[in-house]
């Protein structure tokens, strides 16, 4: 089904064919007995009593090359944290699991440490979630590889592990960041944020700047918003990362930074990913994808022109807009019509461009932002590995407050 097409400047990993499952777990054992590997899960309380979570960690328990298991939660209460800890146990069958609950009492002083320390923004959300795991893991000093996956994944299949470990484990490999990729398929298709806003903006960007590296980097990846990735944890741990939903693409940022080309990759993680579809719009007490979408182009905004002058990010922006929604955004739209109807899938285009819409209006926010407060991310950090070094007592600190 795969093509086996290569972007010029990524190494891109295809699903081609399906390893012997048991051959391959063996062979991960005995490629990590000298780099062991933890896996970091970011996860709102809320996905402990939805379906996704305890099904998945039920099949971590299962993989033998796995050294430890961190779950980086909030989202939670006090009164929730015996019921966390209880499906940990359980679900991973006397591997060694450690919780931290980020909006708890010790972490919070953790991070009070750290706004002591001159970092401004909020420490709740994915990315603080991810950043305060990696603290955690290199704090701790036990694994080398550090493999991380979105804990809403409804097909899931260990699989997902071995994809991710193979490339960073085998000497023959040796890459130091692994990016996962799929599509998002159901009865239609999915992911909106990435096929109706990151991919034509990326063009739309291309199109007012030119090719920049960051750019032709950003644009090799076949799903930037991907929560799955696997690295090295010594250079994973160096990375910059903000604490909400731009951290994939930070992260991506990151990788374009610290690594060459050949040290970083992309694996087809070989199947549909299924997950649970937040509604465009905030309804009730859950933010919509718009607001999960707004941070994310604040972030890639930021990245692309953190160099620029105010004045200059805010008329560059302006071009993008419109590049973005007079241009790329329908021509996006008017491809994955024709993906669609090619594969008898369902395609509304009332709701394909009320998303387009909505992304535009999420971008003249931003212009807004930007031309009254700057161009900034909130809680943009130092990566774990600066904090580590620079702020006495973070490290014992973090260790304590693990559950
Ligand atoms: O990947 C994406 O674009 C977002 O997570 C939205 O996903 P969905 O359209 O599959 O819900």
């Amino acid at each position: 089904m795969a093509d086996f097409y290569q972007h010029a400047r990524l190494p891109t990993l295809h699903h081609l064919a399906t390893p012997d499952t048991t051959a391959r777990d063996a062979e991960l054992v005995d490629l990590t007995q000298d780099q062991p590997v933890a896996l970091l899960l970011p996860a709102l309380f809320a996905e402990t009593q939805r379906p996704a979570l305890p099904a998945i960690l039920e099949q971590v328990s299962q993989v033998p090359y796995l050294n430890e298991l961190v779950l980086s939660m909030n989202g939670m209460t006090e009164d929730q944290v015996p019921a966390a800890l209880d499906l940990c146990r359980e679900a991973t069958g006397g591997k060694k699991v450690h919780l931290l609950w980020n909006d708890g009492p010790a972490l919070q002083a953790a991070h009070h440490r750290l706004k002591e320390a001159g970092l401004d923004g909020t420490y709740t959300g994915k990315g603080a979630n991810i950043w305060m795991g990696l603290t955690y893991l290199r704090a701790a000093g036990r694994s080398r590889i550090v493999i991380s996956h979105d804990t809403d994944i409804l097909n899931y299949s260990s699989s997902i592990l071995s994809k991710l470990t193979f490339p960073i484990a085998h000497p023959r490999l040796g890459y130091s960041f692994a990016k996962g990729y799929y599509s998002r398929v159901a009865d239609r298709l999915y992911g909106r944020v990435t096929r109706l806003l990151i991919f034509p903006l990326i063009q739309a960007f291309q199109d007012v700047l030119g090719a920049k590296p960051l750019l032709q980097h950003l644009e090799s990846f076949r799903y930037p918003l991907s929560g799955e990735f696997a690295g090295d944890l010594d250079t994973i741990s160096r990375f910059s990362l903000p604490p909400a939903w731009g951290l994939e693409i930070a992260m991506l940022c990151e990788s374009q930074r610290h690594l060459s080309p050949a040290q970083q990759c992309q694996v087809d993680l070989g199947f549909h990913f299924e997950h649970r579809h937040r509604q465009l719009c905030t309804a009730g007490l859950e933010p919509g994808l718009v607001a999960a979408a707004a941070d994310v182009v604040r972030c890639l905004t930021f990245q692309i022109l953190r160099d620029a002058e105010e004045r200059a990010a805010e008329s560059l922006l302006r071009l993008v807009l419109e590049r973005y929604s007079h241009h790329r955004a329908p021509e996006w739209m008017q491809r994955y019509e024709h993906v669609a109807l090619v594969n008898g899938l369902h395609f509304d285009p009332a709701d394909e461009s009320f998303a387009i819409r909505s992304f535009t209006e999420a971008l003249e926010a931003l212009i807004t932002t930007v031309a009254k407060e700057g161009l900034h991310v909130p809680g943009m950090r130092l990566s774990p590995a600066q904090a580590l070094e620079q702020i006495p007592g973070l490290k014992e600190q973090v260790l304590a407050a693990a559950l």
